[in-house]
């Protein structure tokens, strides 16, 4: 079996992490398990290190102190087993839809036919199949976030880390976009972190909510609320966790909540 066809995703495993920026702590004793194909969502305040602490995960940032872990070994650079997704779409503007996703499997080795065939596979699952041969200038910003996702799950990372990916959308195609995401995680799964300010696409996305908050101490912050999003996600028990987020992110001093 080849990286390719990976199973269920890579577990992160971090304790009591640190990280700073020069002499600056941004984030302190930060302990969070996630398990092979779950879904976590970040969120806390602007500033209080949530991308800083993608980038660590992504290998893009060292440790300070504390340990690190994906699929079982400490983060050291990067890795084509994570892929890191930002709101601005990263596609290259002289290629076309198909070959910007063909690209991992490039950078990977993988033969030509099978790239195509693969591309082509993922494109059309996104919806896209029509517009594999346009230049992303061509397409719309939701579109192109769509090809976005298709090259980032077309290489079957272990990882994947999502910076506020929808951010720039507007409601309704970032609402098509979440559920693209929860569909084509079925066909493909992996362990995804990812980071937003929206309470209502976090309860949605999340098997579990990891707030994020300032805890005073040396400037530094770390996780101060986990709720884990139960099934069915509506009604009574999606208002609670929903509140239950709010809740953390207001009252950012809080740590360890039940
Ligand atoms: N390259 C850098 N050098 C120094 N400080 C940085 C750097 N990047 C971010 N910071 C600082 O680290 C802190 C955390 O930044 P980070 O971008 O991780 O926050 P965030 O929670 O993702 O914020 P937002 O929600 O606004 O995107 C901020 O105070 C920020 O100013």
């Amino acid at each position: 079996m080849t990286t390719l066809e990976a199973p269920a995703g890579a577990a992160v495993g971090i304790s009591d992490l640190s990280l700073r920026y020069g002499e600056r702590p941004v984030l302190d004793g930060v302990a969070l398990d996630v398990r092979p194909g779950e879904i976590v969502v970040i969120v806390g305040a602007s500033g209080c290190g949530k991308s800083t602490l993608l980038r660590a995960v992504a290998g893009l940032l060292p440790v300070h102190s504390g340990a690190l872990r994906v699929g079982g070994r400490p983060v050291a650079g990067t890795d084509a087993d994570r892929a890191l997704v930002f709101q601005d779409d990263a596609l290259l503007p002289w290629l076309t839809v198909a070959r910007n996703v063909e690209l991992p499997l490039a950078l990977r080795g993988v033969r030509r036919s099978e790239r195509r065939e693969r591309a082509a596979d993922w494109l059309a699952r996104v919806g896209l199949a029509e517009h594999a041969q346009r230049l992303p200038k061509e397409l719309s910003g939701g579109m192109r976030q769509r090809v976005q996702l298709a090259r980032t799950l077309v290489a079957a990372p272990g990882l994947v880390l999502m910076d506020e990916p929808f951010g720039a959308l507007d409601a309704q195609t970032r609402a098509a976009m979440q559920d693209l995401l929860l569909e084509v995680r079925t066909a493909r799964p992996a362990t995804v972190l990812f980071v937003t300010h929206d309470v209502d696409e976090a309860v949605r996305l999340g098997d579990r909510v990891v707030v994020l908050g300032g805890s005073g101490a040396l400037g530094g912050s770390g996780v101060v609320d986990e709720i884990t999003i139960a099934e069915p996600r509506s009604g009574a028990p999606q208002d609670a966790a929903r509140a239950r987020v709010l809740a953390a992110l207001t009252d950012p001093t809080r740590r360890g909540g039940s």
